[in-house]
């Protein structure tokens, strides 16, 4: 057995960052910028009101200040959108809606709520200095501000941003497409009829999902037979489609399990069959098809979601433009034991990581840790780290990796 780390390392460094390209910016949520990018407008690109209110001369402050209150003539009403550039005669205001361009010569807007106003006069009581409620031009973003360097990943705020500023496009590395394979004889499709001996592909599903909330298009290349032609030509077939193929099932050491040796064979002998020295994903088969790479993830249904998470999630990133690929744990107590023997491997514990009443990070142990109880995995929202050994006890610190992040 080799240890994770070894096969995490091995699998990264036969990854290629995918290629960076203009991409429209409702379809980059999620991607990473392939360069660092710069404002060529400015936020906001002219004065503007931050209020729906009377916009005042700095005459009409002066005034104000010195008697207490004033009354003013209502020259004109400024909407949202106004395309006029508006300067006032002395001993005039305008009304002025939320967003609308401040007259040139105006120096505060006084809320509308503040003020007493017919539809031709405004007395203004209340207290009010220069530039109160309005936004100035450039004060957000000025022109050639860095936005956001290289390889920074794309939120929804970050694409808002880049709209504001007339980004039609984004450089970004570009969206990976995933195939998604089952092999085994013992599989149904969902809505077949399940007779004895056979089971249902979850897999597929799950893997399907999973690699769709990591941030990848997908494509199901549904069930394929135990039957070296029939995985040859599923194998090679992916390959011409997708970015990456995932597989899963028939990487252990069953008579017939044929994916891993079929990969060494179109890989031209060069994939690598793995045992990696953790619980559950023991057994892994990574290569390359045409230059495609391929996972062969085990069957067990925990098994081949946490393989994804630890080896397929990592490459993933690093495909995307991620600088640090790999899962990082964080800290929290055990709210229960865990109880193991010494086996040679790392296990990874199915948990729920939550806040506890002291505003801490808390994590409980789930009961049913068999690499087959999918169902207990749902629960999960976590996997505790356990190096060899005896286990851990309630109360007491432990790594946990946080699932279904990007
Ligand atoms: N003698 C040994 N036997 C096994 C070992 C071992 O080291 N020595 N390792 C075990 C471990 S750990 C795992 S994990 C599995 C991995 O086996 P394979 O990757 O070859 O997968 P299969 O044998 O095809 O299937 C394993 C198990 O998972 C079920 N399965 C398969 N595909 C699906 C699917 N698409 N949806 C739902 N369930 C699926 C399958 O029916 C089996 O029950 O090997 C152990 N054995
Ligand atoms: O390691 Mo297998 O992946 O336990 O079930």
């Amino acid at each position: 057995m080799i240890p994770l780390t070894q096969a995490q390392q091995y699998v990264l460094s036969n990854i290629d960052t995918s290629r960076a390209m203009a991409i429209p910016i409702d379809e980059a949520n999620g991607l990473i910028t392939s360069g660092s990018l710069e404002a060529m407008e400015e936020i906001p690109p002219f004065d503007n009101t931050a209020v729906d209110g009377i916009a005042i001369r700095s005459e009409e402050i002066d005034r104000l200040n010195l008697s207490g209150s004033i009354e003013v003539r209502i020259a004109a009403t400024i909407a949202a959108g106004s395309p006029d550039k508006v300067e006032i005669a002395p001993g005039t205001c305008v009304r002025i809606m939320t967003g609308a361009p401040i007259p040139s010569n105006c120096s505060a807007v006084v809320m509308i709520e503040d003020v007493v106003a017919s539809d031709i006069m405004a007395t203004i009581s209340c207290r009010i200095a220069p530039g109160d409620n309005i936004r100035r031009k450039g004060s957000d973003i000025a022109i050639g501000t860095r936005l956001f360097e290289s390889n920074t990943r794309l939120t929804p705020a970050h694409i808002g941003v880049l709209a504001s500023v007339g980004f039609a496009k984004v450089p970004a590395f570009r969206r990976i497409k995933i195939g998604v394979i089952s092999t085994g004889d013992e599989l149904a499709e969902v809505g077949q009829a399940l007779t004895y001996g056979k089971i249902r592909d979850s897999n597929r599903h799950s893997l399907l999902a999973i690699a769709s909330s990591s941030g990848a298009n997908v494509l199901d290349l549904g069930i394929v037979k135990d039957r070296p032609e029939d995985l040859r030509k599923a194998f090679l077939d992916a390959a011409k489609e997708v970015d990456v193929i995932i597989t899963s099932g028939g990487v252990s050491v069953g008579d017939f399990d044929y994916t891993k040796a079929i990969l060494n064979e179109l890989s031209n002998g060069k994939a690598q069959w793995m045992q990696i020295a953790i619980r559950p994903a023991k057994p892994f088969a990574f290569g390359k098809i045409d230059n495609t790479p391929f996972f062969g993830l085990p069957g067990n249904p925990v098994s081949a979601l946490v393989s994804f998470e630890l080896l397929v999630k990592p490459a993933l990133r690093k495909m995307q433009g991620d600088l640090e690929p790999l899962p990082r744990p964080v800290l929290a107590k055990a709210t229960g034991a865990y109880k193991r023997t010494p086996d040679g491997k790392r296990h990874f514990v199915r948990s729920n990581l939550h806040v506890n009443n002291s505003g801490a990070l808390a994590v409980k142990p789930l009961d049913k840790q068999g690499s087959h109880m999918l169902h207990e995995m749902s629960k999960a929202n976590s996997l505790i780290i356990v190096e060899d050994g005896d286990g851990f006890l309630k109360d007491q610190e432990v790594e946990v990796l946080p699932l279904g992040a990007l």
